[in-house]
């Protein structure tokens, strides 16, 4: 992908007074009570809109809160309202809607450097559906357009994609930067050498990260469930672990591919096992090779811990993607929460650590290091895509630096 213009760029007259239109992924998790659970995605989008406010534009933030079909109160984003105005230090308005004439009432009545945000996009079927008359209708709200949503660039939706058609220029924010510097940039060129850990429950759902940063890794550590698929295409036995019987000549050529490629891959020497899939099942640990009949994987052991770790020690990159063990249940979080550690050491050491997305930045959040890691990632599916080595739509349409 091209490098794409920064709101960075933009400064004085092309943004004072400017209507400036801001796609941010403020999806977060609310509670029963609609409290916000974890505001991860609300920080992250600060430092582009006090940015925009510092220059004395007139911000206008768009937002989808989860899947609703059609206008859902429980996914209003008021909620948000309060936690973005302490963050930013102004009282932000709040739209009723996001677009139509009360909004454009809203948009004229802003002064520089104050905040209006909308209501839930996708309260509009039109906006999944890329639709151009609404695309067109949320870009006659700005002057410009920044796409700050990293978490949702992945989708070809009419506030991620089809508005930049009808607003430009159309800018990365600072956030949308900052992932695509590590998780593409830092990749691309890494400070060797770079090592992957992946885990995760399937091979099946990590294979196209596998063999995306086959091309560019010079050690790959595999854990989580996906580990029994390569055992038992190795010929041991897996008890009741989790395994994809229609993976196993892949995992068996992934092993000769990494050999080939002169790649240092990794897989766990020993597991710790469990006799039910529960919190409070019997456990132990076991070699690989030695899983009995009724007990199931669902950790790496001690010893692959202490080779995981050795091998980190000697790198200068590392990209982790996905947890190494069911670590939701504490007796068998320990290998993930003894690499959310290794990690946080070795960022202390100038690693670049970078955690890609979904559960295992779950598992750094938990064990309180996730401030000591180089990058987190906000974006769960847009990760994924991006480590798979895909372009995402929200990206592609910005404007060429
Ligand atoms: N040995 C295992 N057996 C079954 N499930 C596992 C095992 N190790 C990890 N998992 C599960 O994998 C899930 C995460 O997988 P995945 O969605 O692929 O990762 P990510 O969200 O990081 O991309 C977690 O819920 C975890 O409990
Ligand atoms: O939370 C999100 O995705 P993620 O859970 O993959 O990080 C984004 O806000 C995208 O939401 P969507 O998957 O409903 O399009």
């Amino acid at each position: 992908m091209a490098t794409k213009k920064s709101v960075g760029s933009l400064k004085g007259g092309d943004l004072k007074g400017k209507k400036v239109f801001v796609r941010v992924d403020l999806n977060v998790p609310l509670d029963d009570s609609l409290n916000i659970t974890d505001d991860t995605r609300v920080r992250a989008a600060v430092p582009t809109v006090k940015y925009l406010m510092e220059h004395g534009s007139r911000v206008i933030l768009c937002s989808h809160l989860g899947r609703p079909k059609g206008v859902t109160p429980k996914y209003s984003l008021k909620p948000l309202v309060p936690r973005l105005s302490e963050l930013l230090g102004i009282q932000v308005d709040m739209a009723d809607d996001c677009i139509g004439e009360s909004v454009e009432k809203k948009v004229a009545a802003l002064s520089d450097g104050r905040v209006l945000l909308l209501e839930n996009v996708r309260f509009y079927k039109e906006e999944e559906k890329n639709d151009p008359e609404f695309a067109k209708k949320l870009a006659s709200l700005a002057d410009l357009y920044v796409n700050d949503a990293f978490g949702t660039a992945h989708r070809a939706h009419a506030s991620t994609e089809g508005v930049t058609k009808y607003l430009k220029p159309a800018v990365a924010g600072f956030l949308m930067q900052k992932e695509l510097d590590y998780l593409v940039g830092a990749i691309a060129n890494p400070k060797r050498p770079f090592a992957a850990i992946v885990g995760g429950s399937k091979v099946s759902s990590k294979i196209g990260v596998i063999e995306s940063l086959f091309e560019k890794v010079d050690i790959l550590l595999l854990g989580g469930g996906m580990i029994f698929t390569f055992y038992k295409a190795q010929g041991y036995s897996v008890g009741s672990s989790l395994v994809e019987e229609d993976k196993l000549d892949l995992a068996k050529a992934l092993i000769e591919k990494a050999k080939a490629k002169g790649i240092s891959l990794l897989l766990p020497t020993d597991v710790v096992i469990a006799d039910k899939f529960a919190a409070d099942a019997n456990s132990k640990v076991v070699p690989a090779s030695s899983i009995p009949d009724g007990w199931m994987g669902l950790d790496i052991g001690p010893d692959s811990i202490k080779t995981f770790n050795e091998s980190l020690d000697t790198t200068k990159t590392i990209i982790w993607n996905g947890p190494m063990g069911v670590f939701e249940f504490e007796k068998f979080a320990a290998g993930t929460t003894a690499i959310a550690k290794k990690l946080a050491e070795l960022s202390g050491k100038g690693v670049t650590t970078i955690i890609g997305g979904g559960d295992s930045v779950a598992a750094v959040e938990k064990a309180g290091l996730a401030d000591k890691m180089s990058h987190i990632s906000t974006g769960g599916g847009a990760s994924l895509e991006l480590l798979e080595g895909k372009s995402l739509p929200g990206v592609l349409a910005l404007n060429d630096a």
